[in-house]
């Protein structure tokens, strides 16, 4: 069972659900990708998961390349998603450039965190071969900006503004777009209003398709947890039983409940 982009529009089209997880490393992407989740994600999470840090910032192009190779010797049919990382991606030039080192690694298409601006990258990109995923909402290499991890789009201008850019976006090519961190009311006329499959992470249940960072649904994630985080492990004997326990929830719209999602 390859899945592809056509899998993933194919469900949307049926309003059926598919499941997303994180994963840097080859035995987790092996895990991940053997219990049914249909998308991994190679996340910059990893600079706050597995370095340490902060914030996604100091993440850089070579990290991404090295964890992206690692996932894909791991992955048994899964759609690989790299992160492309803060910085990276500031032209359609240096986007396509970066991309271009992912695709080699592995990554079957690319996420970049943006609006409307990522346009002409996303054009470019799909001249050259090269799917993308445009994240929105809360933009975590945006985090300075935002000045926290905060929900997005809670105000009626903000909230045009982002459902504009993803019509944008998706008129441009985007394979797939991602919400994070905004109201579900939001998420939901998002998700109704492009043609492209939708994944949510703190946006509700009426996006197409649900991503959590592994470690965070694992319970390993030290300290606070956010709000969207559902710990699978619980009343689990297995990481393989939790990750299925997950991608069941999700496809049954039983993940997210109501304690998990925003409101505005
Ligand atoms: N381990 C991990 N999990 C993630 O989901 C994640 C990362 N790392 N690193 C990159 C970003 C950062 N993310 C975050 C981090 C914290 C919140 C958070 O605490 N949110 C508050 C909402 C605050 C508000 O109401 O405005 C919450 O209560 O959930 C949200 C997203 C999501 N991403
Ligand atoms: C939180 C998800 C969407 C992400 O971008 C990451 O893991 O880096
Ligand atoms: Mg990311």
């Amino acid at each position: 069972m390859n899945i592809t982009l056509d899998t993933l529009r194919k469900l949307k089209a049926g309003g059926d659900k598919f499941a997303c997880l994180t994963a840097y490393d080859a035995a987790f992407a092996h895990a991940v990708s053997t219990a049914g989740v249909e998308v991994i994600l190679v996340g910059d999470s990893l600079g706050m998961v597995l370095q340490g840090r902060d914030s996604t910032l100091p993440v850089t192009v070579e990290d991404m390349v090295y964890h992206t190779r690692c996932v894909a010797r791991g992955n048994q049919g899964a759609l690989i998603m790299a992160d492309l990382p803060f910085g990276s991606y500031s032209s359609p030039e240096q986007t396509l450039e970066n991309s271009a080192a992912l695709m080699r690694a592995g990554a079957h298409l690319v996420k970049l965190e943006g609006g409307s601006w990522l346009c002409d990258s996303v054009q470019l990109l799909a001249r050259n071969g090269i799917p993308a995923c445009v994240h929105l909402g809360l933009t975590p290499q945006s985090v300075n900006v935002f000045g926290g991890f905060k929900v997005q789009g809670r105000n009626q201008d903000a909230a045009r503004a982002m459902v504009e850019d993803g019509q944008r976006l998706d008129q441009a090519g985007a394979a797939l777009l991602l919400l994070e961190c905004v109201p579900s009311t939001l998420a939901r006329e998002f998700t109704q209003a492009v043609s492209a499959p939708v994944i949510g992470i703190g946006a509700g249940g009426d996006t197409d398709g649900q991503v959590l960072v592994l470690h965070d649904m694992l319970g390993v994630t030290p300290g606070r947890r956010p709000r969207f985080v559902k710990n699978f492990m619980e009343g689990q004997s297995s990481i393989e039983n939790a990750i299925k326990a997950y991608s069941e929830a999700v496809k049954s719209s039983q993940f997210p409940a109501e304690e998990h999602q925003f409101t505005s």
